[in-house]
């Protein structure tokens, strides 16, 4: 048993990024866990990370289903099957659908979590996983007639992975994915598609603002597909907000008082993101510093920043073609920035005034 879970055995129903990301974390904490996947090659590999043999998943005592939303019947399916008495914890990325579907089924609905890591990366697959994946990141769950032991190993599960529990009902939760996570997808898609058949030569301008507005748009298409459609009816509405906004944008593209607004209600709309563990927005000193073209110097700053217990909160990274130097920009504490920027111009780095 490890010494701060409630469990010490999990059965883990889906191997791909999320599924094999938890079990990568838990399995450094001593706990047994068995993966189980569609596919035997995921199976194989993920089982041979968590380091051990796996064991059958009716015995374990809290499995989690990490499946793609479709697939969720399915793993109820499995555990009436095996007249699964122990807790439920699912990761899908919508939440009235499966609570429904475990309503309808035998399994018992206290005995079933609903829940949602808001962490997670644009690839998905086995290869992807990461113990680290959820530090920091919130990790919503429903409570609503959820019996106490299963509560307690959820939340315990959750925030030994490095994770902030957010308490909210699932319809509530719909309504803000819809916003936050699932708008940014479909426009992120819709914006890298507008660079398809048009000439590399633009392409390979490409500075960061292209880069952190189509990130996601590397994501795998049939998960979203699955996400969309569930949760259509929250989505929908945001969509013609977006539409109306861009057709008042196509009419006034020549006013330049209107774009100044367009801006400006960008700006209150980006200060109101909270900072990395959900309070207050963010407030970060942005430090540029300048790297030459060559292996191991973003290697080299991170060891430096280490010397000065400097916490690296973001980063981004400017390279032209053909340049020998590049930019990197470490986003840092006020405090950090100071202490940071005279540690590495001691060392001989190329730092550059720094901006908030
Ligand atoms: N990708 C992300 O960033 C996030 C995903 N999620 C949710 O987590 C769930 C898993 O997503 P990922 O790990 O990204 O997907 P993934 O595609 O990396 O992994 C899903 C795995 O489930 C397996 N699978 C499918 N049907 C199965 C079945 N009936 N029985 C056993 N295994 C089955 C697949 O073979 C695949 O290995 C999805 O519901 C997704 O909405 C939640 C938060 C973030
Ligand atoms: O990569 C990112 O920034 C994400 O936002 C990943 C993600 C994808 C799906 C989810 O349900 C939650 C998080």
């Amino acid at each position: 048993m490890s010494a701060k879970l409630p469990f010490s055995s999990v059965g883990i129903i889906g191997s791909g990024l999320i599924g094999t990301s938890i079990g990568l974390a838990l399995s450094k904490k001593g706990v047994s866990v068995t993966m189980l996947d569609q596919d035997s090659r995921t199976q194989g590999i993920a089982q041979a990370l968590m380091g051990n043999q796996g064991e059958e998943i009716s015995g374990a005592e809290l499995v989690i289903a990490a499946v793609p939303v479709s697939a969720f019947p399915m793993v109820i399916t499995t555990l009436e099957r095996a007249t699964f008495k122990s807790v439920l914890i699912d990761v899908t990325s919508i939440k009235i659908k499966p609570v429904l579907e475990v309503s309808k089924s035998s399994l018992s609905s206290s005995q079933f979590l609903p829940t949602h890591p808001m962490a997670g990366r644009e690839f998905s697959g086995v290869e992807s996983a990461r113990a680290d994946l959820f530090e920091g990141r919130p990790w919503m769950i429903d409570s609503t007639g959820v019996e106490q032991q299963a509560l307690a190993w959820g939340k315990a599960l959750i925030e030994s992975l490095g994770a902030q529990v957010i308490d909210m009902p699932a319809a509530d939760h719909d309504q803000a994915v819809a916003l936050v996570s699932h708008l940014p997808q479909l426009i992120s898609s819709l914006l890298a598609k507008q660079l398809t058949g048009k000439p590399a030569s633009w392409l390979e301008l490409s500075g960061g603002g292209l880069r952190d507005t189509t990130r996601i748009a590397a994501s795998d298409p049939t998960l979203w597909k699955e996400i969309i459609a569930a949760n259509s009816s929250a989505i929908a509405p945001l969509l013609k907000s977006l539409a109306s906004d861009l057709n008042s944008l196509v009419s006034n593209i020549e006013s330049e008082s209107f774009v100044a607004g367009v801006i400006k209600d960008g700006q209150a709309g980006i200060a109101l993101i909270p900072g990395k563990h959900g309070g207050k927005a963010r407030e970060y000193t942005y430090l540029p510093i300048v790297i030459e073209d060559k292996p191991g110097q973003l290697a080299a700053i991170f060891d430096e920043c280490a010397k000065v217990s400097a916490n690296i909160e973001d980063l981004s990274i400017e390279h032209s073609p053909g340049q020998e130097t590049g930019l990197i920009t470490l986003a840092v504490s006020h405090s950090d920035a100071a202490i940071l920027k005279a540690h590495l111009e001691s060392e001989g780095w190329d730092v550059h005034a720094p901006r908030s």
